[in-house]
Formats: C-alpha cells, sequence, structure tokens
C-alpha cells in the first residue's frame, strides 16, 4: 500500500517542498494552503495522515487539530523555538511534530513512525472492537454538544441522554466520563433491555450465594464494577419495574441491595442514562416511573440527528474510511463527488451508525479501488426535506434498493428487508420482533445494530 500524506501549509515555497520530499520518498501527496481546503481535502482524498501547519490563515491555533487528531495521525509542524507550542500539540492528540525550518530526514522518519504506530492502534483497536472512540463533527450543533458535555462534565449530576438511534448517544456518555473527574475510574455501559428482567436485576445489582437456582456464589453487580466511575445505563426506557424501583432507590439514597441480601452497600457511581424515546411522555402514560423520570432527568442532553448537522457527514464518512482501510493495510479510499452528494442527500433515519453501515458495504463492494462511487453507495431515498422527522423505524428500502449492482438481491438485503418490516410492523418493539423472527433478542440485537437500525 502506499501511504497518503496531506501537507496542509501557507506558505507556498515550503509547501511544494514538504511535497516534493515526501513524495520522492514513496508516498501519495495532496497539498492544501487554508483550513477550508484541507478540510475539502480530508473528505475527498482520506489521507492516512495530516502534516499540519499550526498557524494557518483561516485557523491559527488548535482548532483544526482537536478536530481531525481522533481521526488519523497528525504531525504539527510548529514555529522555532516555541517549546510550549509542541508540547500542547501532544497534549491535544498530535502524533509528532517538526520544529521548522524543518530538517528533511527527520521529516521522514517522523512521518513514517506516525504511520506506523497508528496502524497498530487502529490494528489493536479493531480486535478489541472499539474502533474510533472520539466524537466527530465541527457543525454548529456538534460544538454546542461539546460545550454542555464540558458544562456538566465536571458535576456529579445524572445526565438522561436523548437522541434517535445510532446518534452517538453512547460516546457522548463515554465523552462526559473522559471529561469528569472520575475519567481514571471504570466506564460501565449496561444495555436496559438486553436481558430477561431478573437476570438483568442480579447483573446489575449483583447477587448473594444461593439468591437463586444457579446462584453457586455471591456475585458483585455492574454497579460494583463502576465504584467511583460512571455506570451508563443505556435504552433505560426499556428497563422493567422493578429495576426502576431499585435504581430510583440508588439515585435517592445511593444504596442498593445484592438479590437476596439482607443489607444495604453503597454506590458512589455516577448515573447516566440514555433513551431514544420520549421519555417524558412514556412518564406521563404510566410506562415508566415519573418519579424516577425526574431524578433521571437532572440534566438532559440532546444528541442531534445526523440530517440536522449535514455539513459533518463528509468528515464521518472519511472517518470510517480511513478506519477502516488503515486496519486493513489498504491504500486510502477516496470519495466521488456523487457518492458524498448522495450521502448528503440521504434522511438517515438510523442517523451516525447506518453512515457507518453504509460506507463498510461500500468499500466491501469497492474491494482493493481507490474511488466510491455512487454506485458502491446504492440507492438512498432522500426521504424528507432536511430537517423532517423519519418515521421511526426506517422503513425498509425495496429489494432494488439493494447494495448488488446486478440486480439479485443478495441474503443480506432481503434480511435486512425483513427486519425493517417487522421493526415497522411492530412499532420499533424489539422482543416482539425478536420472537416473530425466532431468533434470541441478543441475535436481533446484533442484526439491527448490523443494519443500521439501532
Ligand atoms: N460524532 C461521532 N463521531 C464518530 N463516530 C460516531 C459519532 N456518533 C456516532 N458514532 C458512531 O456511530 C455508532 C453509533 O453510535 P452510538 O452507539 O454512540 O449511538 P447510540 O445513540 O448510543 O445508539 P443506540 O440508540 O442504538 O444505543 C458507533 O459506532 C459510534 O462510534
Amino acid at each position: 500500500m502506499t501511504p497518503s500524506v496531506l501537507v496542509v501549509e501557507d506558505d507556498p515555497t515550503l509547501n511544494g517542498l514538504l511535497v516534493k520530499e515526501l513524495r520522492k520518498a514513496g508516498y501519495e501527496l495532496a497539498s492544501a494552503s487554508s483550513w477550508r481546503e484541507a478540510r475539502e481535502r480530508i473528505a475527498t482524498f482520506a489521507p492516512n495522515l495530516v502534516l499540519l501547519d499550526v498557524n494557518l490563515p483561516d485557523a491559527s491555533g488548535f482548532g483544526p487539530l482537536s478536530e481531525i487528531a481522533g481521526t488519523r495521525p497528525v504531525v504539527m509542524l510548529t514555529a522555532y523555538g516555541s517549546v510550549n507550542q509542541a508540547v500542547e500539540a501532544m497534549r491535544l492528540g498530535a502524533a509528532d511534530y517538526l520544529v521548522k525550518p524543518v530538517n528533511l530526514d527527520e521529516l521522514e522518519l517522523v512521518i513514517r513512525g506516525a504511520l506506523e504506530r497508528s496502524r497498530l492502534q487502529a490494528q489493536r483497536a479493531l480486535a478489541r472492537g472499539d474502533a474510533g472512540l472520539a466524537m466527530l463533527g465541527e457543525s454548529a450543533a456538534m460544538q454546542q454538544l461539546r460545550h454542555t458535555i464540558r458544562e456538566v462534565a465536571l458535576s456529579d449530576v445524572t445526565v438522561l441522554i436523548q437522541g434517535e438511534s445510532g446518534s452517538g448517544k453512547e460516546l457522548v456518555a463515554q465523552a462526559l466520563h473522559g471529561a469528569s473527574r472520575r475519567r481514571s475510574e471504570a466506564f460501565v455501559a449496561v444495555d436496559c433491555c438486553t436481558l430477561q428482567e431478573s437476570l438483568f436485576e442480579s447483573e446489575l445489582f449483583g447477587h448473594e450465594r444461593g439468591a437463586f437456582t444457579g446462584a453457586d456464589r455471591r456475585k458483585a453487580g455492574l454497579i460494583e464494577a463502576a465504584a467511583h466511575g460512571t455506570l451508563f445505563l443505556d435504552e433505560i426506557g426499556e428497563a422493567g419495574p422493578a429495576i426502576q424501583a431499585k435504581l430510583l432507590r440508588v439515585l435517592e439514597t445511593g444504596r442498593f441491595r445484592h438479590v437476596g441480601a439482607t443489607t444495604d452497600l453503597r454506590s458512589d457511581a455516577r448515573i447516566v442514562a440514555a433513551t431514544n424515546r420520549d421519555l417524558r411522555q412514556r412518564a406521563q402514560g404510566g410506562q415508566f416511573r415519573e418519579d424516577l423520570y425526574y431524578r433521571l432527568s437532572a440534566f438532559v442532553i440532546h444528541v442531534p440527528p445526523l440530517r440536522e448537522r449535514r455539513d459533518d457527514i463528509a468528515l464521518l464518512a472519511a472517518h470510517f474510511i480511513g478506519g477502516r482501510r488503515q486496519a486493513q493495510g489498504l491504500a486510502p479510499a477516496q470519495l466521488s463527488a456523487d457518492a458524498l452528494q448522495r450521502l448528503a442527500a440521504y434522511h438517515w433515519p438510523g442517523n451516525v451508525r447506518e453512515l457507518r453501515n453504509i460506507i463498510e458495504r461500500a468499500l466491501i463492494l469497492l474491494g482493493p479501488g481507490d474511488t466510491i462511487g455512487a454506485a458502491h453507495i446504492g440507492q438512498l431515498d432522500p426521504g424528507g426535506a432536511p430537517g423532517t422527522a423519519p418515521a421511526a423505524p426506517p422503513a425498509a428500502r425495496s429489494a432494488s434498493d439493494s447494495l448488488t449492482l446486478q440486480g439479485e438481491p443478495t441474503l443480506e438485503s432481503i434480511e435486512r428487508e425483513y427486519l425493517a418490516s417487522l421493526l415497522k410492523k411492530y412499532d420499533g418493539n424489539r422482543r416482539k420482533v425478536a420472537e416473530v423472527m425466532g431468533v434470541s433478542e441478543r441475535t436481533a440485537y446484533r442484526m439491527m445494530d448490523r443494519h443500521g437500525y439501532r
């Protein structure tokens, strides 16, 4: 594979020199002289590494670095004699830095080292299944979201994160934890609807030996694993009445009990919950405890759906493409203008997760090729006008929309349609969908995840 580098430098002489040297060293090159131009190149050229000048005509300082450091290695070009700048750049996630005037031998070494470290990191992340934990996006909505996260992270207040499926609620919860004083403690995520209620109760709160058949040992609960860290309760709207009652007690008194125990334990975990439902409405309708709703919603964060921050689509797409290709050791791939246009016009009922899935499928169809075209993306129904709420859950795409280029639907596309039609029929009730499909809830969740419907 030929790794690619984007040189972002407004001094034309230095820019030209860097491009020439790196090209000679065997890299594929693109260059930009402003931050606006750099953003465009990142979306279309998808470089493996960015060499970024700290002072650009339309952006000075570390804004650009913070924006892209989570997506790919960034080597900063800093001014001679400003050690502070270099230190700050590393703290903000730069892979390395070069001081001007640039020593050309050092240039190659630094770039090779940064690429190698990043490839290893990507491989490790893929093996752990958590490729790309950074919360990306520079739209006004995402900047506001980051601001809110910073504001509330340092207090211990309970936070309720609301947003559509796949919009990034779990990433917000992780960002909250990462910006809090608890960041070096555990972050424990629990999906409130993946398990049967009684099992879930012992999983969450722990149990005593002999509490039920099969409980042959005392076992600590996830709430204890979260100790002084953060307990993230995903899909809180799905928690059954027994769990709701116990959670209310934890929130009111900081106390809980193992299943089968007679004494209380104390919890110091910060509770962050998420839901894609209108919890207030459910509370008013009697499907969710009102007192618990008020406790949980001490502070509410709304995660905007992707269709309300279309400016982020190109950046996110480039991030998913870059991560996957790098981990596979393949050359970077670009998005054609048609493909990008198709992505930008879609209404994204499955939000960022759906975008990630569509890109992954496009990359499979692309194989070792280098440009993702509209055909690799497939038909995407532009849906309602920007800002229109989707029919939730997402409507099925027709077989002619499948990604099979020859027109024969794949098993994958049939599964997807079947799943979408059941979700529609049963109004998003996953338990019911799993039952009708004859698979376990877990299998149904995994399927939904794969198709971007969670
Ligand atoms: N701003 C973002 N930047 C990068 N990746 C993102 C962003 N938002 C979401 N993702 C990715 O999209 C996928 C879905 O995000 P996440 O699981 O946080 O969504 P969610 O709202 O919690 O979904 P659900 O409602 O199904 O629980 C994940 O792979 C996540 O890494």
